[in-house]
């Protein structure tokens, strides 16, 4: 079963615990600093319901991002159900909910994994991806650690008792995108720990109105947009970023995943195709985007009435490569497709063209909004404060005859305009690239990943075979 819009809001409506700018939220499908992306994801659930889109995002009663692909076809469907996700926020909505979902089916693919040494959580990693799939659940995650707190305190949450039926858990994780809005919470850890590290070595599911868990919100776009025509994007896909805090929280033995065993902790990411899944679907998010800020740079130049001018065309034409850069990526992963635990798994996107998309879009992002913007010029700031301006008796009309341009009205212009501002220069657009830069862990983790995952000794071996091919006697 899916769920509509309004059954999703009504499950945010749980009485649990976010801090805002001061303030303890009481409900974040009504405060002025979520409401408005609250009500865009709810959109996101209706699109089930749509007939257009219906068959696209749903099979067998149930979403295809929950669903374990077990074909080349099934990984097609599925990165088309991500496509028309994405393209509902413009690739701005990062932590949608098939992004956990195709994690939980990377889990469910490989339950074995789960099976460590001191503790079994196979049939607990299926249970979660059950309950995710039945009940349309999303699930947002954390798997950072904070620094090192005052005098070397350890802040990471960690295992503090075990009672009857569970374990209670205290400390931080970090960054918790889209966990407002979200059903459960996902708690791991994704970097490698030592050994002996078995208080910090645990993965877990929680609701979000369990007693003790506080979610500490940083500012709300959202809020501090003025409208959605001064601020299109910030004020209504705003998915927020918030740090987890739990105080002696119970967690129920049926929700743990692994405990006490850093090695399972670490490998439930990298031995499932759990984390492949992530980035099928934020890869295709990501080609997403792009199409989106190349279609904003293709509407400015012409507004400016640049399009024209050669270095003009071909700024557009680096974008438009760059969008081909990244859907290139999602569908060679598709084609270079590898079973999982034997087929027993269905299949998995390829892993070292996925792992290398982690660095192209990295290094792509900051490129493209940097290009975009040269391309924009001084008209991205020289914009009416407000929208009021345009609608006031006495200044309108002079904002209309000076901020317009031939074939290109005013309000139109502004209208443009101050959406690329949102999506290039404001404070929602440089998290944005934070975010892009830095979601899929840091450069020097992939990096060093990448050296193992790709294609290491072919390169060496063809180099090799090179030099193999002549010596000091060779003549030709
Ligand atoms: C907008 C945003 C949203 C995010 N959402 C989520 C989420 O939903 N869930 C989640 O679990 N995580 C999320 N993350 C966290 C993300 O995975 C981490 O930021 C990332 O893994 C880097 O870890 P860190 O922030 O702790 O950086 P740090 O480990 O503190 O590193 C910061 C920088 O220090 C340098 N550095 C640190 N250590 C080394 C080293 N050993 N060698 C070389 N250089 C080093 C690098 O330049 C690195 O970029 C999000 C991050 C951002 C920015």
């Amino acid at each position: 079963m899916t769920r509509s819009g309004q059954e999703y809001l009504e499950g945010l409506r749980d009485g649990r615990e976010i801090w805002l700018d001061g303030e303890r939220v009481k409900d974040v499908t009504a405060h002025p600093g979520f409401r408005s992306t609250a009500a865009s994801f709810a959109g996101l659930y209706d699109l089930a319901d749509d007939p257009v889109h219906h068959p696209v995002l749903v099979q067998g009663g149930v979403r295809r991002a929950y669903a374990v692909p077990r074909s080349y076809e099934d990984l097609v469907a599925r990165r088309r159900a991500f496509r028309t996700t994405a393209r509902a926020g413009f690739g701005f909505l990062g932590r949608t909910p098939d992004y956990m979902a195709a994690g939980a089916a990377g889990f469910a693919a490989a339950p074995a994994v789960f099976t460590g040494g001191t503790f079994d959580g196979a049939e607990h990693a299926l249970a979660f991806h059950r309950r995710l799939t039945e009940g349309d659940l999303h699930c947002a995650f954390t798997l950072g650690n904070p620094p090192p707190g005052h005098g070397g305190e350890d802040l990471t949450l960690r295992v503090v008792a075990e009672r009857d039926g569970g374990i209670v858990v205290r400390g931080a994780k970090t960054v918790g995108t889209g966990a407002v809005f979200a059903d459960e919470i996902l708690v791991g850890t994704i970097e490698p720990l030592p050994a002996d590290d078995l208080a910090h070595a645990l993965t877990f599911a929680v609701r979000l109105d369990t007693p003790g868990l506080r979610l500490i919100s940083r500012t709300s776009y959202e809020e501090r947009s003025r409208s959605v025509f001064d601020h299109p994007l910030s004020s209504r896909y705003d998915e927020n970023d918030a740090m987890l805090v739990c105080e002696d929280v119970f967690i129920p033995w049926e929700r743990v995943l692994t405990y006490r065993d850093p090695a399972t902790t670490g490998a439930v990411w990298w031995q499932t195709p759990a984390y492949l899944n992530f980035v099928h679907q934020s890869a295709t998010r990501f080609w997403t985007k792009l199409e989106f800020l190349t279609g904003l740079a293709i509407l400015i130049t012409r507004s400016n009435g640049t399009e024209s001018l050669p270095p003009v065309t071909q700024a557009v034409g680096r974008l438009l490569g760059m969008v081909a850069q990244a859907k290139a990526f999602v569908l060679a992963a598709e084609a270079s497709y590898e079973e999982v635990d034997g087929g027993r798994g269905g299949v998995r996107p390829g892993q070292e063209i996925s792992f290398a998309q982690r660095i192209m879009a990295g290094e792509l992002y900051p490129r493209a909004v940097q290009d975009i913007r040269l391309l924009a010029g001084g008209a991205l700031v020289q914009l009416p404060a407000s929208g009021r301006d345009l609608l006031h008796p006495e200044l309108g009309p002079l904002v209309r005859r000076y901020f317009g341009t031939t074939g290109h009205p005013a309000e139109d212009r502004v209208k443009l305009l101050k959406l690329a501002w949102d999506a290039l220069g404001s404070e929602f657009a440089g998290r944005h690239e934070q975010y892009e830069r830095l979601y899929h862990g840091a450069p020097h983790v992939y990096l060093t990943m990448q050296t193992r995952a790709g294609a290491a000794d072919d390169c060496e071996h063809l180099a090799q075979a090179c030099l193999d091919g002549y010596g000091l006697g060779t003549t030709r």
